[in-house]
């Protein structure tokens, strides 16, 4: 496994997921908006869809299926780690102190847990009793939950030059980012294989990036949304990096219309062979403008890089890059459809091969456009995951696919 990956719909061989636990559990009707979430899904029903999907990635493909929890305690097994995460997780609430104590009476398995699930005032008082710091709340909590850790695409982005580790915009997903970076650069499945290219020094006030960003449109050329939550700032030090590392030779800069619904490049066009993209095309009539940043010189110290502002449509870009392109539209077009569609993210279909797509069932009239389109479409159902308004490619961090 390279890390490194040169296109959106190779067969899939390994791919990072995470099964919904606890976290999902800490959101009621007045922290959902906080934390990113429609509506307050009903965790067990949650995650039999999700096992459902990781069944038939498994079947369908063979795909080695990593799981973050269990990479998460394999990498805590590193005493130094452990207490790297947890000064992160516990200094937002200017907690450290508690640290040590909690490090003393907690299993890796349940550190691991609380790093995700995040950990309540009363669950730890359970553990330690006479807790000195009775200002706190019962109900407050001590280290944050990150209920969409399950959108395993977010935190980082794999290219054909290297890893993108997020830096992510809102405040109730930063520290996703920080774990799977810990994960990929010390799990010894992955840290001989990381080329990190963002960013540059800790994530710490990096301008932000975020995975469902990123598109790769083949192995020479890059797509990044400058969308609600990637700032061109780090796409031009993100393009800096690919285009000096290469193979990558064109980074295109996608202005979206910084709206929830648009929130990332993904939802608003996946790629599903060498020229076969599902788009939704309201979006792509809203999408403002276009930049392309390409190589301008190389010095062994410096990479110099331009930027060109295309006065093009995305499809135009796209057509560009993609010969022979065919465009397929959420809900075929109709519009008493796609925007409905669009919100259960019809257009965000994860690819496990060329012409080979996992959507939600929900989506009634795009999966028939696409089955009409010659595509094979496995359905996976949708009613409790689709609440975090994500889809089936927001879910999933491929690892590992063919050559194509
Ligand atoms: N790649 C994606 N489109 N991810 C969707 C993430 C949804 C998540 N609730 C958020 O708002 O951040």
């Amino acid at each position: 496994m390279n890390l490194r990956l040169n296109s959106e719909f190779g067969t899939l061989k390994a791919v990072l997921m995470h099964r919904p636990g606890k976290e999902i559990d800490r959101l009621t009707p007045y922290n959902k908006d906080y934390l990113l979430f429609e509506d307050v899904p009903y965790l067990e029903a949650m995650q039999k869809e999700h096992d459902f999907f990781t069944d038939l990635i498994k079947q369908s493909t063979g795909a080695r299926v990593y799981r973050l929890h269990d990479l998460l305690i394999q990498t805590l097994s590193n005493r130094d780690i452990l207490e790297r995460l947890f000064n992160d997780a516990l200094k937002r609430n200017r907690l450290t102190h508690l640290k040590d104590q909690i490090l003393e009476r907690f299993s890796t398995a349940e550190c691991a847990t609380a790093l995700t699930a995040g950990l309540k005032v009363h669950e730890l008082k359970r553990k330690i009793p006479n807790l000195p710091n009775s200002e706190l709340m019962d109900y407050a909590f001590v280290i944050p939950p990150s209920p969409n850790l399950y959108f395993q695409r977010d935190p980082m982005a794999i290219t054909p030059g290297g890893i993108i580790f997020s830096s992510m915009k809102m405040e109730g997903r930063q520290r996703e980012a920080d774990i799977l970076r810990v994960i990929f650069e010390n799990h010894p499945d992955f840290r001989e294989h990381v080329k990190a290219l963002y960013p540059i020094m800790s994530s710490d006030n990096a301008p932000s990036i975020e995975g469902g960003d990123v598109i790769v449109l083949s192995s020479k050329a890059v797509a990044i949304g400058n969308s609600e939550r990637t700032d061109e700032k780090a796409i031009y030090q993100v393009a800096k990096a690919l285009l000096g590392e290469g193979p990558v030779e064109r980074v295109y800069e996608v202005h979206l219309p910084k709206k929830r619904q648009y929130m990332h490049l993904d939802t608003v066009f996946t790629i599903l062979d060498e020229n076969l993209v599902l788009t939704y095309p309201d979006a792509l009539n809203a999408v403002l403008q276009t930049s392309l940043y390409t190589l301008k010189e190389k010095t062994e110290e410096k990479v110099h890089i331009k930027r060109q502002v295309l006065n093009e449509s995305l499809l135009t870009v796209l057509e560009r890059e993609i010969p022979h392109l065919e465009v397929l539209s959420t809900a075929d077009g109709n519009p008493d459809y796609s925007m409905r569609e669009q919100w259960f993210d019809g257009a965000n279909v994860f690819a496990i091969g060329p012409r080979r797509v996992i959507s939600y069932n929900g989506n009634l009239h795009t999966n028939r456009a696409l089955r009409n389109m010659g595509v094979e479409v496995l359905e996976i159902p949708s009613s409790e995951l689709s609440r975090g308004l994500g889809g089936p490619r927001c879910m999933t961090m491929p690892l590992s696919r063919s050559r194509v």
